[in-house]
């Protein structure tokens, strides 16, 4: 069922035909679509003329018969005849019996709280404008309230999900990045995909993801709704819409680090949120604090990107188009896994092999120093930058933007950030360059890692701890500064040899006014705000592998 504020849209059907019946303005009205959706015939009655509405399938004349089913209905109306002969038609008594098959389906979800996002209302904000919604929609919840981190991507990937027809977070990116690992990495165990292949082209996910926004930054939530109101994802949620949305694998080598849909970002944005998980007491304001911090810091970083161009013909991160509902653009994307016309298997088995040759096209490099880093597979707005990181990037075309800030000065690095908060555009900057790409790879340049001071590692002999999980075992032990290099050594899990050499710092003589520590000459990646435990990575974009309850942003120009 679909509810707007002046029309109520359902499907249902009169013996063996399919209608699309709406109740709009003041009439109630039913056309007959055809196989191909076309419509035929339309019955409209004035609300004013119906003379009742009953369960089961209902007869009056000759005499009063009730057939008690749970899907039908009778509606009873004045029906005007056509005109006698001079003298006024005679009304007689309209009666139509509908069955509801959406009816008898019961929708269950699978909704996750983190009681500690962003304002700490996740809670109150289900209970209080999302379960009222859903119960009155028939919707059945099953509610975990977790109580650490990676509980729900435990749950999802290895609890039995038999009847859910979705999953839901009611927290912030991290939330949600938590339910896009479950989902994606149970799809992959079910189909027998290897995640950690970096050229293997994975497995497109059914279990759709909802996200109810109660998180500091709610940027997918903003991206892909336009707004970051509760009641609006709930409404999404409760008609069943559905939007495909690309997914950024980040590899180390050939191991599978992290997934990304937000942004995966070096330099400025890694330096932030380092920085800002000292801070998490402030919530969403930790992020403005840390944001000047590192700012005033004043840092730019070597790196060497590689980047492989997507086709140029079909868009441009500078064409001056926004990806809305329905978007052209994805849903002609030939990157896409869930096509419309074709079995999403018949696609995929055929695109298995085009995918890896696909990696070996005409990559670009580029040397420098850089502001900051980022790779978006979607806009990336959020409430602080309504436009995003990339306005024209679309949520479902199979490519993601590459933004490369240069090192420049405080004013111009201040320039390109406050452009995210108007109208003007950001790419418009002598040190800015950004790219639509298919794959990205990063790494030092040579000699960057060759510093003195290096007391902490030793090249080649020497273990530091690497995870797949979230890195952060104590924040505390990272400072704004004092990021990559060290951060390393903090981190939990497997262990690895011999990628030392590339995670070395820089020290020079002096120490940064702002945050009292050492420069050093390499960040940490943010990906979608986890810290990664790794400098050089490569990235790559997976078109369309998951779905959300959502349509994308409507043109605010239609109403
Ligand atoms: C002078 C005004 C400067 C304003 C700069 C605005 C730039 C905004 C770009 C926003 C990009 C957001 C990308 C999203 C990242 C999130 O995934 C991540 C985690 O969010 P959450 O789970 O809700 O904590 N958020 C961040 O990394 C925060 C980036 C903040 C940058 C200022
Ligand atoms: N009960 C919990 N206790 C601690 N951390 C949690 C809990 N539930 C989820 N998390 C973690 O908290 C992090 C931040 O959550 P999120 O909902 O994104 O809030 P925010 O937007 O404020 O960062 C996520 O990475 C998630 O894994
Ligand atoms: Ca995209």
């Amino acid at each position: 069922m679909e509810i707007d504020s002046v029309r109520v849209e359902s499907s249902l059907w009169i013996g063996n035909k399919r209608y699309r019946a709406s109740l709009s303005g003041w009439y109630f009205s039913w056309t007959e679509v055809d196989k191909r959706n076309r419509e035929k015939k339309t019955i409209s009655v004035p609300v004013s003329e119906v003379i009742g509405v009953k369960e089961g399938r209902v007869e009056i004349q000759p005499q009063k018969k009730v057939e008690d089913t749970d899907l039908d209905f009778t509606l009873f109306y004045v029906k005007h005849n056509s005109k006698g002969n001079g003298i006024r038609a005679p009304w007689s008594l309209g009666r139509t019996q509908f069955c509801c098959p959406s009816r008898g389906l019961k929708t269950s979800l699978l909704v996750f709280i983190n009681p500690f996002g962003g304002k700490k209302r996740g809670k109150q904000i289900f209970h209080s404008l999302v379960a009222p919604l859903f119960e009155l929609a028939g919707i059945s919840s099953h509610v975990v309230v977790t109580e650490r981190a990676n509980q729900a991507r435990d749950y999802i990937l290895k609890k039995d999900l038999t009847g859910f027809d979705g999953v839901i977070c009611v927290g912030g990116d991290g939330m949600f990045s938590e339910l896009l690992h479950g989902v994606i990495g149970r799809t992959q165990q079910e189909a027998g995909v290897s995640e950690h292949d970096p050229t293997v082209m994975l497995q497109p996910c059914d279990l759709h993801i909802g996200i109810i926004p109660a998180g500091s930054t709610d940027c997918v939530c903003f991206t892909t709704m336009g707004n970051n109101d509760p009641v609006t994802s709930t409404l999404h949620i409760i008609i069943g819409d559905s939007q495909p949305l690309d997914v950024c694998s980040v590899h180390y080598q050939s191991t599978l680090v992290r997934y990304s849909v937000s942004m995966v970002g070096y330099g400025f944005y890694g330096d932030v949120l380092a920085e800002s998980e000292r801070h998490r007491w402030m919530g969403p304001l930790r992020y403005d604090y840390s944001g000047c911090m590192v700012y005033l810091c004043n840092r730019s970083y070597p790196g060497l990107v590689q980047y492989l161009p997507a086709d140029s013909h079909s868009s441009s991160p500078r064409d001056n188009t926004r990806c809305l509902s329905g978007c052209r653009v994805c849903s002609e994307s030939k990157e896409r896994l869930f096509p419309h016309f074709e079995s999403s298997s018949s696609l995929y088995s055929a695109n298995v092999s085009q995918y890896s040759s696909e990696l070996e096209g005409e990559w670009v490099t580029v040397e420098g120093r850089f502001k900051c880093i980022s790779l978006t597979c979607v806009s990336s707005s959020c409430p602080r930058s309504p436009k995003g990181l990339s306005p024209s990037a679309h949520l479902a075309d199979g490519t993601a933007d590459l933004i490369l800030v240069r090192e420049t000065n405080s004013l111009g690095f201040l320039t390109y950030l406050h452009r995210h908060t108007n109208t003007q555009d950001q790419f418009d900057l002598p040190f800015v360059e950004v790219h639509r790409v298919k794959a990205v790879r990063f790494s030092l340049p040579p000699g960057e890692e060759e510093e003195e001071e290096e007391e902490e590692y030793e090249e080649g002999d020497r273990e530091i701890q690497v995870s797949t999980e979230n890195v952060l075992e104590d924040p505390e032990k990272l400072c704004c500064s004092n990021t990559a290099g060290h951060s390393q050594q903090h981190l939990t899990g497997r262990k690895e040899r011999g990628n030392v050499t590339k995670s070395r710092v820089k020290r020079r003589g002096f120490v940064c006014g702002p945050c009292g520590t050492k420069p050093r000459s390499v960040s940490v990646w943010n990906c979608d705000g986890e810290i990664l435990p790794h400098t050089e990575i490569s990235c790559r974009v997976q078109g369309q592998l998951v779905r959300l309850f959502a349509r994308g942003i409507e043109d605010s120009t239609t109403p």
